[in-house]
């Protein structure tokens, strides 16, 4: 957590920050006798239930806790309106050990705050929580979505998620390169975790050019080998002569000791949060003619896969026929960005807020 975000929230004190940021409630869980501390943030509901996972984390301090979940609901606010949903943003962080504190009686007293909302917020896994957490929060509520195929869930939601990547780095390469073939071009995929992999298959039937790095050599070597796709070293990515970056590992991988390196032409991924600081390094990037699809929209996939299953009648070709609809959206943004003379991420936010802003007055209209 940035210490200058911190500082802010201070500084404003907790209803100001509610109000610079925009939240609509926030619910402070406390459980003495299972030792459960939880945040519950509800930033907007006005196109639908604030849903957004579950992130359990060891806060160095509550008030980082309380800063991490409202950036990160915020988020999900944004999120769900670029990609057409009719839902909210919300998020929650358990604080703790993952590892030591977690308990049948934990999950499910946090099962039953979620329940109190009903239907209000909406919850899903995220960082340290498992599907048999999730499991025993399902005990205690309905409100939870992202179940495995065996509880009647929609399943692994990365195949989505990757597939919504293609369509914003294809978008992005018709913008940059006046067609969206990758054919032929270099890219650079940093990270073959669950969403990279599949990525990597797309480029690869497509023929592109794969270069892949991860933490783990022996994984990188084995889908290099799979693949017919080029390893390199994990800090080697970021000086590679390519056409295309694609972060899906970590946030913040563009930053002021990147940026000078890159020598690609578009920027699409999977990872949240891509660039560290929104505005600057935003900036940053349309003075070295990078265009960057924002990562908001283009990882949405699994966002769909979760809002379909939640939903019910979960169907796997509908969510996909919806993640391809990241192509069209991002086509736009790009051009809005363009003509505006603003960050490709404004302007992906300045269509959230419009959508809102008019779908707010259609539900309150008689
Ligand atoms: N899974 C989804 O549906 C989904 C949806 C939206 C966003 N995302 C985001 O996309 C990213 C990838 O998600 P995932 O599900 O594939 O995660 P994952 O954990 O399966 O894969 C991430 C991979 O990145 C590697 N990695 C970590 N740090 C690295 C580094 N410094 N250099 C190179 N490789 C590194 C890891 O070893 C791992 O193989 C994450 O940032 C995630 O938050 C995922």
């Amino acid at each position: 957590m940035e210490v200058k975000e911190l500082e802010k929230v201070q500084a404003a004190g907790i209803f100001g920050t509610l109000s610079q940021l925009g939240h609509e409630q926030v619910v402070f869980c406390h459980d003495e006798s299972t030792g459960l501390k939880a945040i519950i943030a509800i930033h907007n509901t006005v196109l639908g239930p604030a849903l957004g996972g579950t992130r359990m984390w060891n806060y160095t301090s509550e008030q980082e806790a309380l800063t991490d979940v409202l950036r990160l609901s915020r988020g999900m606010t944004y999120k769900a309106a670029i990609s057409g949903l009719n839902l909210g943003g919300g998020k929650a962080v358990i604080i703790g050990d993952a590892k030591k504190l977690k308990s049948e009686a934990f999950l499910r007293r946090f099962g039953k705050f979620v329940n109190s909302l009903n239907g209000k917020y909406i919850t899903a896994e995220d960082v340290n929580m498992k599907t048999s957490d999730m499991e025993y929060i399902h005990m205690e509520t309905k409100h939870v979505t992202g179940l495995p195929e065996s509880m009647g869930g929609g399943g692994d939601p990365s195949p989505v998620t990757a597939f919504g990547v293609y369509m914003g780095m294809k978008a992005t390469t018709k913008k940059v390169f006046g067609n969206d073939s990758l054919a032929g071009k270099r890219v650079a995929v940093q990270g073959v975790g669950q969403v990279g992999m599949h990525l990597v298959e797309h480029l690869v039937k497509e023929n592109a050019q794969v270069f892949i790095t991860d933490l783990f050599e022996d994984k990188v070597a084995a889908i290099a080998k799979q693949y017919g796709v080029t390893a390199v070293g994990q800090d080697e990515i970021y000086d590679l002569d390519v056409d295309i970056y694609a972060p899906c590992a970590l946030g913040a991988t563009i930053n002021d000791n990147t940026i000078s390196r890159l020598k690609c032409s578009v920027i699409a991924g999977a990872a949240n949060n891509q660039l560290k600081d929104e505005v600057k390094h935003g900036y940053m990037l349309i003075d070295r003619s990078i265009t960057y699809a924002p990562d908001f929209l283009i990882n949405a996939g699994g966002l769909i896969n979760v809002y379909n299953e939640y939903q019910g009648h979960y169907n796997r070709k509908r969510v996909f026929e919806q993640a391809e609809k990241i192509y069209d959206t991002c086509l736009n943004i790009l051009s809005l960005s363009e003509n505006e003379g603003i960050t490709s991420q404004e302007a992906a936010i300045r269509l959230c807020e419009q959508r809102i802003a008019q779908i707010g007055k259609v539900r309150m209209s008689r």
